[in-house]
């Protein structure tokens, strides 16, 4: 049996939790998850999950015992988590699935999530085509690389902005016109906006092209270009990318139903981790 520990259990971790019924149901995979208040998760549903406590009244211990218990640990909680606790899991050469991407637009969160001896996995997330763009870029066929994404205005609020900033992307309406929030690189939007652009840093990942995989993706970084927009129309989250060079020029839009649970995150998140799960399990017995 292969015990996949979950880092989180939001609506991405309850999503996939439904997705592995084939594999938990059938006594292959068994699924826990660290969550901050046990209680109000059970109140929820625990899905067949079973929950442990990481509200931090557990000591460390707790949450190093459970990694070493596991099999492969699954991040769905959010870039701080991620950067907090991702590092500890490759330590204790455990096999990391990251889905809060974004912590490795952080150099020094880069750095240990990368030392292994555990493997770093990252999923594709609420995107997709990394096999062509990864080829491309391996082929130094990329020159330019950028990804638009459309929220709704309102998933787009931040603790950081102020009083003004936030009234004024609430108070956006239908028919009114986009606005754009944010233009820049992947580091600097993931900071600004941590729960809406993991996708960028995703994108710099898969065509970061070839060499030592810490400064490929330091390089990949400066290249890629973000723009966010807060979009009063949007039904669902879009993302559109556009690669362009030698190798030519590729178009891609990404437009999934919204997640069951949380309309900021797209649904196709959890689908893309269960498919990473499972690759991952197949080309190595973890
Ligand atoms: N790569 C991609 O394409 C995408 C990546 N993401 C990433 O996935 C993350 C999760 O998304 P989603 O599931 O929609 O978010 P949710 O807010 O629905 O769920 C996140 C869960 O993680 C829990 N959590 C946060 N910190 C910790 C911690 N230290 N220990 C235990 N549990 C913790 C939260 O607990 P609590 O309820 O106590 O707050 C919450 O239940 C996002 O923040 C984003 O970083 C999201 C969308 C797309
Ligand atoms: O779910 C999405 O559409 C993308 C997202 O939030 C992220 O990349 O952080």
């Amino acid at each position: 049996m292969t015990r996949i520990l979950l880092l989180g259990f939001g609506a991405i971790g309850r999503q996939l939790t439904g997705l592995l019924q084939p594999e938990v149901s059938s006594g292959r995979w068994a699924l826990q998850a660290v969550v901050r208040d046990v209680e109000a998760h059970e109140a929820r549903g625990s899905l067949g999950v079973e929950l442990h406590s990481n509200d931090g009244s557990h000591s460390n211990d707790g949450w190093r015992e459970l990694v070493d218990r596991a099999d492969l640990v699954v991040e769905c909680a959010g870039v701080s988590a991620a950067r907090d606790l991702g590092p500890g899991v490759v330590a204790a050469g455990r096999d990391l699935v990251l889905t809060s991407v974004g912590a490795l637009a952080y150099p020094d969160t880069r750095a240990k999530l990368l030392q292994g001896p555990g493997r770093l996995h990252i999923t594709p997330g609420a995107i997709g085509g990394f096999d062509l763009l990864g080829a491309a870029a391996e082929a130094d066929g990329l020159a330019a690389v950028r990804i638009r994404t459309r929220k709704l205005a309102g998933s787009l609020v931040q603790p950081w902005m102020s009083a003004e900033e936030a009234a004024d992307l609430r108070a956006l309406r239908p028919g009114d016109e986009p606005k754009v929030v944010f233009s820049g690189g992947p580091a600097d939007a993931i900071k600004k906006f941590p729960g809406n652009v993991n996708v960028a840093v995703a994108l710099a990942w898969a065509t970061r092209g070839t060499g030592d995989s810490a400064t490929a993706l330091e390089r990949s970084l400066q290249r890629v270009q973000v723009e966010l927009v807060a979009d009063p129309d949007a039904e669902l989250s879009s993302h559109d990318i556009e690669a362009s060079g030698p190798a030519g020029r590729f178009r891609m839009r990404f437009e999934s139903a919204p997640s069951p649970e949380n309309p900021r995150t797209s649904g196709l998140t959890a689908i893309s981790l269960a498919h990473t799960l499972r690759r991952v399990a197949k080309s190595a017995p973890v």
